[in-house]
């Protein structure tokens, strides 16, 4: 059997990874905050986790490995998407609306990240379907001294876990130095964080022994990850950027709510798709949605889901990375030959070794690409680039529709435009303009000049004539 070595935040090495039991091997991921789409920066801790998950896949089988990746649909960025809604005036009451944003949002993150090639995880646990067993962990929480009702609030005590820190690698007077550590006159100490707070009418809330409140964001994944793959499990991911407060207080609820259990064993951790240098993030406004991406937008064209999941596998997980446009043209052309050579051909039976040995080395996604480019056997290069979900037919054959040139024709375009400006005959114009769009062109005209883009009905062959 294939050994598996990865890069365990816990204890910063690579380390072999032996799961608990073999034949249900258990991953976490934390999920996305529904109330938007999803930025590129999002998509990467996906497609990173997709291609551990093929992994586990094809080293444990496919019927031996349980994925779990959570919807937070329980958050205060998504009350105010709601109540801003509402003050537009939406109708309906803010649950509703609420309720609403979230389905919508998880729609698109479903079409989003199925376009990038990942796997659905084998359950997608949304937090307020689990309120009831948080509930019961923080009940726990207090039974054995680990927390504290103040004010209709419940609070972690950190102070009661003597491992915080350990994942992060700072003791607690050093976080309390450098973390914006929230005081409040209920805390008995700065460093300790909510489990469960308070709701006035106009939120959503749930009743408790503490009155009507909700839970705070970690405690979630604590409870839906015990409820899903037990007091222990294997594998825990998430953003570099969860690692603390978020991943550190995880640990802290579930250790000590559940001490018969280990909590996760391996820690995973991406870094960050970074925007000149900095965090693409929501909060910092530099940001482009992946759907924007595949769709174009700003006047580029769309770039095919399958090409950005390749960008992403050429940067070790471990890695800041940027996106560039040049980055996406190589891709592009490397899958458009490789899609080219294995049109038609059905898969080896199995992939080929450099590419599984690659991607065991604590998914050396870059060595596994360098190895495809090694392979000269058709069928092979196709069962090999699976195992990164790449050249599947499950992404659609983009490649086999023809690059479109239609700059000559927006030229020519133009000329009769402005041809017909002094002319005042519009007629050759609304000619060409018909002819384009029946051949699935969309004709954007402004005072900047033409663009001719090809839509989803795109059909070269009727631009013969123009
Ligand atoms: N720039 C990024 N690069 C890689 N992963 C990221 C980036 N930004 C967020 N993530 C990851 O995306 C996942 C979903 O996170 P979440 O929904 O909390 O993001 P968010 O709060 O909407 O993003 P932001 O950080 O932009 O506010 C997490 O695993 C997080 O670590
Ligand atoms: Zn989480």
């Amino acid at each position: 059997m294939t050994q598996i070595r990865l890069r365990n935040s816990l204890t910063r090495k690579v380390e072999d990874f032996q799961p608990i039991d073999p034949e249900n091997v258990r991953m976490y991921l934390c999920g996305p905050t529904v109330y938007d789409r999803a930025h590129l920066g999002n998509a990467r801790p996906v497609v990173v986790f997709d291609v551990l998950y093929r992994l586990l896949r094809h080293v444990y089988g496919p019927d031996h490995v349980t994925y779990v990746r959570n919807f937070t649909d329980v958050d205060d960025k998504i009350n105010a998407t709601a109540l801003a809604r509402k003050e537009a005036g939406a109708e309906g009451s803010l649950e509703d609306l609420i309720r609403a944003r979230t389905e919508e949002t998880i729609g698109w993150y479903h079409a989003d990240m199925d376009a990038l090639g990942a796997l659905r995880p084998d359950h997608e646990p949304r937090a307020t379907d689990y309120i009831g067993a948080m509930i019961a962990m923080i009940e726990q929480l207090i039974a054995d001294g680990h927390a504290y009702a103040a004010e209709g609030h419940v609070l972690f005590r950190v102070r009661s876990y003597k491992e915080y820190g350990a994942l992060s690698g700072r003791t607690v007077d050093d976080m309390i130095a450098g973390a914006r550590v929230e005081v409040a006159p209920f805390k008995e100490d700065p460093m300790d964080f909510v489990l469960w707070k308070p709701s006035d009418d106009e939120l959503p809330g749930w009743e408790s022994p503490w009155g009507r409140g909700r839970p705070g964001w970690h405690i979630e994944c604590s409870a839906m990850s015990y409820e899903l793959l037990g007091a222990s499990f294997d594998i825990h991911g998430g953003g570099i950027d969860l690692q603390f407060p978020h991943h550190e207080n995880e640990i802290a609820q579930s250790c000590c709510a559940h001490p018969e259990g280990s909590f996760a064993r391996y820690w995973l951790h991406n870094e960050m798709l970074q925007v000149e240098g900095k965090k693409m993030s929501k909060s910092l406004g530099n940001f482009f949605t992946v759907r924007d991406l595949l769709d174009g937008h700003d006047g580029e064209k769309g770039i095919p889901g399958e090409v950005i999941r390749f960008v992403f596998l050429q940067t070790h997980y471990t890695k800041p990375m940027d996106w560039t446009a040049e980055k996406a043209r190589q891709a592009e052309a490397t899958l458009r030959k490789w899609r080219a050579l294995t049109a038609g051909i059905e898969p080896a039976p199995s992939a080929a070794p450099e590419v599984i040995a690659a991607l065991a080395d604590d998914l050396n996604t870059a060595g596994a690409i360098a190895a495809l480019h090694q392979i000269a056997d058709p069928a092979v290069l196709k069962s090999s680039a699976a195992m990164l979900g790449l050249l599947e037919d499950a992404m659609g054959d983009w490649a086999a529709a023809p690059e479109a040139d239609l700059s000559g024709l927006a030229d020519k375009f133009a000329a009769l435009r402005e041809n017909a400006m002094q002319t005042k005959d519009f007629a050759p114009v609304d000619a060409m303009k018909q002819a384009l769009v029946a051949a699935g062109v969309e004709v954007r005209m402004s005072k900047a000049g033409v663009e001719l883009l090809p839509g989803p009905d795109f059909d070269p062959t009727k631009l013969e004539g123009l």
